[in-house]
């Protein structure tokens, strides 16, 4: 069976969406679908014809003796049932099971292809241990009640209907005790089904965030343990887990009493049917092969009961499960555009930001870019600079267009931004944040993440160009050496060298630096200021940066605060202007002189 990504719609109800989901993920197995019923339906026409083999055996007289070849023949057959039985029930079994798993990693990856593509507004309100327990728990259970639920109901559906209709073709009067059986059965159980439904969401929400506490916890394991919050997490856990258990073991008890109410009534039911025939095989107006066969037809249907009760508690949970899933498919903050085709440019792009006034979804009231003019010519390199918190890393976000402008517009090349393509727009960007970000895998991995087609000369150049080759080689693997996961087994600059590597090897028309010289010593930073000064001709380059040492180089310094442009020109100019740049620059430079002086 091959992947597949069919649409998923929303529709109103919980069992409804499950049926859609159900639907469109089997849609394109429909063969596979269609072969697995195949089984399914020999398997049962063989349980149901059990019994009448059994009357026939019983009322023929060969158990009396009377046909020797008839008796073999009877058990030559019944043998036969059982073989054909055997070999529907292993085929169904693994056709079942393996469109379970299809479908379950079709959904998956449809789900994680989806999250993918969301703006990191839709991470902020959601965790991310939310989002992977919807994607491994809720998708386990949709396999679940694929890969074998949904096969046992439709089995139990089967042997129950067909139960029914030899029970009234055996015997009317006593199919009618039955029928009122059914009815006393049925009643308790959809009441006591509803209950475990609403608690079945109850606890997938409960494990989503227990989850969600310890994926955040274990991401930030050091500072944890630096603040010895070690006890103080587990607690948090515990209460968390504790909670996921009340609600696990009220739906627990709802499902244990739907498991008597079914059984209980279902059985002693029977019994008294048995004992309703026994009466009539007594009087002469049953046969014995008959009562033989009425009796396990009706074990057929109460056993049938039981089992589909049984199984609604699964379907309920999958309901919800689908319900969650379909959320997250439906999720809809993903980034329009006209598709319009970036604008080719060898020598960088000009950028213009016109009257844009921006707030974060999250926060709407209030303002962080408001009314912000600013033109970037072709091939300048600008530094932006200002207090934290001033709106600097705003500017990238919106160009790297994670989120749109409010008002306003940011115009490249004359076209505005919105109306790029995303993904041709973002391949002549390349961009270093804040912190260093590494993935798990190899160096050589981490320097082509941008340029996966990149030549090893071409990696070890920008590794040379970041200032990283001294501590590459020393490594004693290279490029083939893994630096674990979140990049642990290197150092903060270390890290920041490899993303500014992968950065330069992009080779980008814009490249956007914030603060990416940050955790480099000063060698370093020296470094890695030549690469970037030596890379800026033939692009545009921004750059958010604290320290002189990098501002100085840049062709004009924007000064920002509080989401606006306080002051431009150059170091020269602003120096003497002495405004906030002066007062900014004055600080680093007392900061530098009581390094020297310490160093000293
Ligand atoms: N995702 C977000 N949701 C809501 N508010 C945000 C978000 N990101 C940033 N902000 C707010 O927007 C304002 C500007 O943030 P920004 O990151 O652009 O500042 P900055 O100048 O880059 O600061 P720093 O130098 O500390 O990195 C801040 O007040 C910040 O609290």
């Amino acid at each position: 069976m091959n992947q597949t990504t069919a649409p998923i719609s929303l529709p109103a109800n919980r069992f409804k969406t499950l049926g859609n989901t159900l639907t469109s993920l089997l849609k394109p197995h429909k063969a596979w679908a269609g072969a697995a019923l195949a089984a399914l339906l020999t398997g049962s026409a063989m349980s149901l014809s059990m019994p009448m083999l059994f009357r026939w055996l019983i009322d023929s007289g060969f158990l009396q003796g009377q046909h020797p070849e008839g008796l073999n023949r009877a058990f030559g057959l019944i043998l036969l049932v059982v073989f054909i039985l055997a070999v529907a029930t292993a085929c169904r079994f693994y056709l079942v099971t393996t469109l379970g798993e299809r479908i379950s990693a079709d959904l998956r990856n449809r789900v994680y292809g989806h999250l993918l593509i969301q703006r990191p507004e839709f991470f902020e309100t959601l965790k991310v241990g939310e989002v992977l327990s919807r994607l491994t728990a809720d998708t386990t259970l949709i396999q679940t009640l694929v890969g074998s639920s949904l096969s046992f109901a439709l089995r139990n559906s089967l042997t129950t209907l067909g139960g029914l209709v030899m029970l009234v073709l055996t015997s009317p009067y006593l199919s009618g005790a039955v029928l009122v059986l059914v009815v006393v059965v049925m009643v308790p159980v959809v009441v006591l089904a509803r209950r475990v439904r609403t608690l079945s969401r109850a606890s997938q929400d409960k494990l989503a965030d227990s989850s969600a506490i310890a994926q955040e916890v274990l991401n930030q394991i050091t500072t944890v343990q630096a603040f010895n919050q070690e006890g103080t997490e587990a607690a948090k856990f515990n209460a968390s887990s504790e909670r996921m258990y009340t609600t696990s073991k009220h739906r627990t008890v709802n499902r244990a009493a739907l498991l008597f109410v079914a059984i209980g009534l279902a059985f002693a039911g029977l019994v008294v049917v048995l004992w309703m025939g026994a009466k009539a095989v007594a009087n002469g107006q049953m046969s014995g092969g008959e009562l033989a066969q009425f009796v396990m037809y009706a074990a057929f249907v109460g056993g049938g009961f039981a089992a589909l009760s049984e199984v609604l508690g699964e379907f309920q949970r999958a309901a919800g499960a689908a319900e969650r899933l379909v959320e997250l498919l439906n999720l809809n903050t993903m980034i329009r555009s006209r598709g319009l085709p970036s604008p080719q440019q060898q020598g960088g792009f000009h950028i213009e930001f016109n009257h844009v006034d921006f707030a974060y979804p999250s926060a709407p009231d209030k303002s962080v870019l408001s009314d912000f003019n600013l033109t970037i010519r072709r091939g300048e390199t600008v530094a932006v600079v200002g207090p934290s918190g001033a709106g600097k890393s705003t500017l990238f976000n919106l160009l790297l267009r994670w989120y749109d402008v409010r008002s306003g517009q940011i115009l490249i090349e004359n076209t505005p931004l919105e109306h790029l393509d995303v993904t041709g727009w973002r391949e002549h960007c390349a961009y270093v944040s804040q912190e260093a970000v590494v993935f798990s895998g190899t160096l050589g991995d981490n320097v082509r993440y941008g340029k996966p087609q990149a030549s090893e000369a071409d990696v070890l150049q920008a590794l040379t160009d970041a200032a990283a080759i001294q501590f590459v080689t020393r490594l004693p693997e290279g490029l083939n050496t893994s630096v674990g996961e979140k990049g642990v087994r290197l150092s903060g600059g270390e890290r920041q060298r490899v993303s500014i590597a992968r950065a330069i090897l992009r080779n980008a028309g814009l490249l956007l630096l914030d603060e990416a010289t940050a955790s480099l010593d000063a060698e370093s930073e020296r470094l890695v200021q030549l690469a970037i000064e030596q890379s800026r001709h033939g692009r545009t380059t921004l750059i958010i940066a604290h320290r002189l040492a990098t501002v100085m180089a840049a062709d004009r310094i924007v000064v920002m605060n509080e989401g606006q442009i306080v002051e431009m020109g150059t170091h020269r100019e602003l120096m003497a202007r002495q405004g906030l740049y002066a007062k900014l620059a004055s600080l680093q430079f007392i900061d530098q002189k009581a390094e020297k002086h310490l160093l000293a």
